[in-house]
């Protein structure tokens, strides 16, 4: 099992395709704080702005979900002792860690914290749960969280998803007849908070696109809620005239990265100890 942080439809038919069906969405309910964090930050570079919208997105689902699991907890121990301690417990903060790649290179640091031994500024403070036991209850038990997010870049242009008509028609004549990069990172926070990254970079080139192919493509609704007003998987393979790279990546999620993730997430404790999770 697993908790999804994304609304994409297209994530979850990927993670299928893998085999994950067991999946759990946990999803903010303020889309405007979404919308907040993946603004473009001024001369951000598409690698920096995909990894830290990723993460961004991975940290905040994971501290809703220790939340959750939290409450789930104190819901199932009301009354008893255990309730007083755990209730006086902070919840942790995901410790983000060797957040960084290129291309296709892993970024799993070694040296990543788990969440439950935080900095001093996250641990928590008054209280410790007993020894042996987990703060989550049957609701909402451990498993790794996994989010991400998808880019569309030419040069250092930073192509999202399009606000109108008019914003799909500029990008879409922007990636007629060149290559553009997608960008995809993927970030898998295992159970004990460790977080790991990794960024997928493809290459696509279109065919010239003519005013006709814009406006019947757009006209089709595919464009909105896709980055670079462009869905490879949809009507607009007619417009793909090679790729390089990875085609789940260019869908939404890097099945690749994502599956090498989640095993690492989901490693038993004995061999845990070798990659310091
Ligand atoms: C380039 C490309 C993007 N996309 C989609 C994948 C992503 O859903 C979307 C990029 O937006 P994202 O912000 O990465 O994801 P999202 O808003 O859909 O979902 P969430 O943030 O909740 O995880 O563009 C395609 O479906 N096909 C494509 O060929």
């Amino acid at each position: 099992m697993i908790y999804l942080a994304s609304r994409s439809p297209r994530r979850l038919e990927l993670l299928k395709q893998i085999g994950i069906t067991e999946v759990r969405l946990l999803l903010d309910e303020d889309e405007g704080r979404a919308e907040e964090l993946e603004a473009i930050r001024p001369k951000e570079s598409p690698t920096n702005y995909v990894e830290r919208v990723a993460r961004a997105k991975a940290e905040a689902a994971w501290q809703r979900l220790q939340e959750l699991q939290r409450q789930d907890f104190l819901a199932q121990m009301a009354g008893s002792p255990v309730a007083e301690i755990a209730a006086t417990t902070a919840p942790a903060t995901a410790t983000a860690a060797g957040a960084t790649s290129n291309g296709t290179a892993a970024s799993d640091s070694p040296s990543a914290t788990p969440a439950t031994g935080a900095s001093p500024a996250t641990r928590p403070a008054p209280g410790r749960l007993p020894k042996g036991a987990a703060a989550t209850g049957r609701n909402w038990p451990a498993a790794p969280l996994l989010a991400a997010d998808t880019t569309v870049a030419v040069g250092g242009r930073i192509l999202g998803k399009p606000t109108d008509e008019e914003d799909a028609r500029r990008i879409l004549k922007l990636l007629s007849g060149r290559s553009h990069r997608v960008l995809s990172s993927v970030v898998v926070v295992s159970p004990r908070g460790k977080v790991r990254q990794r960024t997928q970079v493809s290459r696509v080139r279109f065919r010239r696109l003519t005013d006709e192919d814009i406006t019947a493509y757009i006209a089709s609704g595919e464009p909105f809620g896709k980055a670079g007003a462009y869905g490879i998987q949809g009507l607009a393979a007619r417009f793909v005239k090679k790729i390089e790279g990875s085609y789940s990546s260019i869908m939404g999620l890097p099945l690749y990265e994502t599956a090498a993730l989640l095993k690492k997430a989901a490693a038993p404790a004995a061999s845990k100890k070798k990659t310091s999770d």
